[in-house]
């Protein structure tokens, strides 16, 4: 597919866009709540169980009808479609962009390269269910007839985050009789870590690579391996403790697993857009197959908003236009997410690939270097935890850092007064941060002159407010699939391509150069630059001695 990128700093609505933000750049958010007493009902929008209160950011109505006019502007519409309709939109690997067939209703059909996926979709997910029913069910048993009490799930990137975030946010949900990993490091402590209390008689490993040839994955499953193997010293065993989720049958048959116990997913599932696939196996078999099952109706019920929604009252879309105004216009540099739930621990890590993978990039859909800053640095921690580490850069520092709240009406454990104090420091930052304390307020408190300064917030800080009843699997899923719109969103409006990820390559490339000349005999004669000689030369000393 051929998509011509529009250069939407050239175009009418580009500009009529950035007049009206030095129009609004000298204003306050208090005077802007001032003007409309409103705002805080109006400036806002629901999608499925999402509440999205985007009041107590630098905007206005006439804001949001502009950003809406660049996001037509730049071809939103026609590639939401695309998406939907399998056509090729990750132009740099010539492939479609399919997640949203992930979760697409049995019946239904999207079809790309002449083939309906969704019924592929519905029979691997089926698999899947049978599969965690009988891992759950006690009946899938280990070589020796014991039942499965740990799963392992070794894989990196979109192989692991995904899982690994889900399986945290859900925790509430999960089997607690069973124990549930997650290995990615090449560094061997995180295996070590993840087996050392483990009975291998007890133990499955699901190896997760969608393409099945990525080293840190193939080094821990091959140890893995290993260690099952020196536990129950018999090399059959290998059938009953691992699993792989691939779409590459053949090297997964090359490593040792049966291509029967294998749960397959299509190129047409970016990584980081893949744990709702069979990737998502481990916390399949956590959850249950009908909390998945509710987690995939979360996302589809955001799909079918983004999908059909104006973009003026479009949830992901509106989040999405609301970054690129901050990136874009006001020079923010970075988007900090902070979940008021102390299960959305990975939540930040999981973004950050899927964000930053995505959208940075610097060349256009058509290799043109971009003309505007693209994807931003995505990072944060569950709060309050923030509050007391780096929230004090955010209040008083000298960077504009747009920052997503979220937060939850009903907590999953009644203890105490916890809840409320949670929420209430919840809406205390955003109110804090929008609105600040003026000089005069802190005179007015007898604050000694010096300090006066000290103590003055200036407040203006942009914040975003999503708020939703619980987090349940169906709320988890509709929350991510609101993040992987917003990166669409936004990478249509830079011109880029938001799902290859070439730039990953160059490392792993000389990583595979470096490793024989630490390893072999002889020690081969190095011709990096000299800082890099001088640091394998130092490794080697280390490693001879
Ligand atoms: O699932 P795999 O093929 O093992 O890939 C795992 C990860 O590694 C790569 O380096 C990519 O940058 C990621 O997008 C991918 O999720």
């Amino acid at each position: 597919m051929t998509i011509t990128p529009v250069r939407i700093t050239e175009t009418p609505e580009w500009k009529a866009l950035a007049e009206h933000q030095r129009s609004l750049a000298g204003r306050h958010l208090r005077e802007l709540f001032a003007d409309d007493p409103t705002r805080g009902e109006t400036l806002t929008v629901d999608a499925a169980d999402l509440h999205l209160d985007f009041s107590k950011n630098r905007l206005t109505a006439e804001t949001v009808r502009l950003l809406a006019a660049v996001a037509e502007r730049a071809g939103l519409r026609e590639r939401i479609d695309a998406m939907f309709a399998g056509e090729h939109i990750n132009v740099t690997e010539d492939r479609a962009v399919l997640h949203v067939a992930l979760r697409a209703p049995e019946g239904s059909s999207i079809t790309t390269d002449g083939r309906d996926v969704v019924p592929d979709v519905h029979a691997v997910l089926r698999d899947m269910e049978d599969f965690a029913r009988r891992v759950r069910g006690g009946e899938w048993r280990g070589h020796s007839g014991k039942r499965i009490r740990a799963v392992v799930n070794i894989g990196i990137g979109g192989s692991d985050l995904g899982p690994k975030m889900a399986y945290e946010a859900l925790k509430d949900h999960t089997d607690r009789s069973m124990v549930f990993r997650f290995v990615s490091n090449v560094d061997g402590s995180d295996i070590w870590e993840a087996t050392c209390d483990l009975d291998p008689a007890e133990t499955l490993f699901i190896v997760s690579s969608k393409t099945f040839t990525t080293l840190e994955t193939l080094t821990n499953a091959t140890t893995a391996r290993d260690w099952l193997l020196a536990g129950l010293g018999d090399r059959s065993a290998v059938a009953k403790h691992f699993v792989a989720v691939s779409t590459n049958a053949e090297k997964v048959r090359e490593f040792g697993i049966d291509p029967a116990n294998m749960f397959g997913f299509w190129d047409w599932v970016g990584g980081r857009y893949s744990y709702d696939s069979a990737i998502g196996l481990s916390l399949m078999i956590a959850i249950g197959p009908e909390a998945f099952r509710d987690m995939l109706a979360g996302f589809r019920a955001i799909d079918e908003h983004f999908r059909t929604a104006p973009f003026e009252r479009n949830l992901p879309a509106l989040m999405g236009l609301i970054g690129v105004w901050y990136y874009d216009l006001w020079g923010a540099g970075t988007q900090a997410v902070l979940p008021y739930d102390h299960y959305l621990s990975r939540f930040a890590d999981y973004l950050q690939q899927l964000e930053m993978e995505s959208n940075g990039k610097s060349v256009t859909l058509t290799g043109e270097p971009v003309d505007l800053p693209t994807g931003p640095v995505v990072w944060g921690t569950p709060g309050t935890n923030g509050q007391h580490a780096y929230y004090q850069l955010i209040h008083q520092g000298t960077r504009l850092i747009p920052a997503d709240f979220i937060g939850f009406l009903h907590p999953h454990h009644r203890v105490g007064t916890h809840h409320d104090l949670l929420m209430a420091n919840f809406f205390a930052q955003t109110e804090a941060l929008a609105f600040g304390r003026t000089r005069e307020e802190v005179e007015a408190e007898g604050v000694p002159a010096a300090q006066v300064p000290h103590r003055t917030f200036a407040g203006n800080h942009p914040t975003n407010t999503l708020l939703a009843p619980a987090l349940t699997p169906r709320v988890l899923g509709e929350l991510v699939a609101t993040y992987e719109h917003r990166v669409l969103t936004q990478g249509v409006v830079w011109g880029i391509d938001s799902f290859d990820q070439w730039g990953v390559e160059l490392g792993k490339a000389l990583a595979q150069r470096i490793v024989p000349e630490l390893t072999a005999e002889g020690s081969p004669e190095l011709r990096h630059d000299s800082s890099t000689n001088a640091l394998i030369r130092r490794y080697r000393a280390a490693r001879a001695g």
